[in-house]
């Protein structure tokens, strides 16, 4: 009934400047201060929102009434976080915070160029007025880097790729991801030992170097070619890489992009600390259009306009339009130009098992900055996936046998793919393994041999079949010479 009166007697717009005042009146006199940190913000996300979450949700000093309890999708770990409208009390350098979390349902549509979330989410915290400098000068940072601490501590790391079609999330997002646990690691990475030492210092070095890379004006960034045939470990070691620096892994499926500016809005969205993957390369983009110019100069190519082509198709405006117009000079500055520079300590890693088919303007120096090839199983290789799948050292073997390994191990050209297929299948029986791989290893080096045999021969054959022509032809040659000259002189006789 006074609801009713209410409305009646006072019009809408009485009561919201009613409401108004009396704020007003009682901010004035209110010894608190309140902000919302909503999580989207504007038309992106807030990350001060997703901060205070995870803060929140892993302080052990805080005391809640109720927690939502939340396990991702393969996550190891639980994470708890403030239900709808519930407070939480949390105390910085002796000074008391309020939070609130709150949800509520959007109202409508504003025009965006991406939709909205359905809820409205977001935390008000409540502080003292007296605090107010302190807390925004400190408390909020602490916050963050809090965050960022916990987050490459305790949270898993994420193994994300773009979206089907390059569509977005309810998040705006366009990467979807699952938590990471590939296992490959340094140790257990079956290479040289040098090359694989060289790496990790780069990698160590590369991480440490935020303020070598400052002081020398370069873009905090590195890019890595592994390349070499199938099955030599080029996604392991990228692994490998991960789990070494505890970055999360953006692995880009080419062709699900269509334009350049959408690679561009993709690598915008990645985070720093991050390792950004294209897989295979050659076969990610069709280089079949492009025309090339032939810059070759001293060893390297140069990327000139012409060199650099629509990949896909093109306007005679050079609008892009249509799906897979993505180029190459895009790809090219989505790793070295401009864009690249947004967000920071991020690692670029192509793979291909044929470089020889790569664009030069890829492999350029300055584009990737180490060239690594992985290549068919070493015998300091094979001691590391002894060890790893059958648990012996080097001395635990007859020293017979691994110099059998060492003689044979470089001819039979077999990848530690297929080496571990065949440790795997006869772990339980270690001598078995030993002795099958080295029969393997020999047949493999027998074929290979005889291989290198034919080929040679079949050169040979060739080359005497082209001499057998050239003298052929100088024959006739000859005939024809001597045909003209008794021409010409029965010709002479005559006159
Ligand atoms: N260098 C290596 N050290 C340890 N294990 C390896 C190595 N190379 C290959 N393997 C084993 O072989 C399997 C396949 O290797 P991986 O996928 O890393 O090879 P790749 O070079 O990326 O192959 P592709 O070019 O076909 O993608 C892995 O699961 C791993 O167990």
């Amino acid at each position: 009934f006074s609801q009713t009166l209410l409305h009646t007697v006072f019009p809408p717009e009485l009561r919201f400047a009613s409401v108004k005042l009396l704020n007003k009146i009682f901010n004035w006199f209110s010894s608190y201060c309140y902000f919302d940190i909503t999580e989207i913000d504007g038309v992106n996300t807030n990350e001060l929102y997703n901060a205070v979450q995870l803060y929140l949700s892993s302080s052990a000093s805080i005391t809640g009434t109720r927690l939502s309890l939340t396990r991702a999708l393969n996550s190891t770990s639980f994470t708890f976080g403030l239900s709808n409208n519930d407070c939480i009390i949390d105390t910085f350098n002796g000074v008391t915070a309020w939070w609130e979390h709150f949800v509520t349902q959007r109202q409508s549509q504003t025009f965006s160029w991406r939709p909205l979330p359905d809820e409205k989410r977001g935390f008000t915290l409540k502080i003292e007025k007296k605090n107010k400098k302190m807390i925004l000068s400190s408390y909020l940072d602490f916050i963050m880097d809090k965050a960022n601490e916990i987050r490459r501590k305790n949270q898993d790391r994420l193994l994300y790729t773009n979206s089907r079609g390059g569509s977005l999330d309810s998040r705006g997002n366009p990467w979807e991801s699952v938590p990471f646990k590939h296992p490959s690691t340094f140790d257990t990475l079956a290479m040289d030992p040098v090359k694989k030492l060289e790496l990790m210092a780069d990698l160590k070095d590369f991480a440490d170097g935020q303020l070598f890379y400052q002081k020398t004006g370069r873009a905090w960034k590195r890019g890595y070619l592994l390349y070499g045939p199938p099955g030599t470990g080029k996604s392991s070691m990228i692994a490998a890489m991960a789990n070494y620096l505890g970055y999360d892994i953006y692995d880009l499926e080419l062709t699900e992009v269509n334009t350049n500016s959408e690679l561009r809005k993709l690598l915008m969205k990645t985070t720093s600390k991050s390792i950004i993957v294209i897989e295979d390369i050659d076969c990610s983009i069709t280089l079949n259009n492009r025309k090339k110019s032939g810059a070759r100069s001293g060893g390297h190519y140069d990327s000139s306009p012409t060199d650099l082509m629509r990949i896909g198709s093109i306007s005679p405006m050079g609008e892009e339009h249509g799906a897979n117009s993505i180029t190459l000079s895009g790809l090219l500055n989505f790793t070295d130009g401009l864009w690249s520079c947004c967000g920071s300590e991020r690692i670029f890693v192509f793979t291909t098992n044929h470089i020889e088919k790569l664009d030069p303007a890829l492999l350029r120096c300055g584009r990737m900055d180490m060239h690594i090839f992985m290549s068919f199983c070493s015998y300091q290789a094979l001691l590391i996936l002894f060890k790893n799948y059958l648990g012996f050292e080097k001395h635990e073997l007859e020293a017979e046998l691994m110099k059998e390994f060492e003689s044979v191990i470089d001819k039979a050209q077999m990848t530690p793919a297929d080496i571990s297929e065949v440790l795997i299948k006869n772990r339980r029986d270690k001598h078995k393994a030993v002795l099958e791989l080295l029969g393997a290893l020999k047949s493999r080096a027998m074929k290979n041999s005889m291989i290198v045999v034919q080929d040679v021969e079949e050169q040979e054959k060739r080359a005497l079949e082209m001499t057998t022509t050239e003298e052929e032809e100088e024959e006739e040659e000859n005939c024809n010479d001597a045909l003209l000259e008794t021409c010409s002189s029965k010709q002479e006789k005559m006159n």
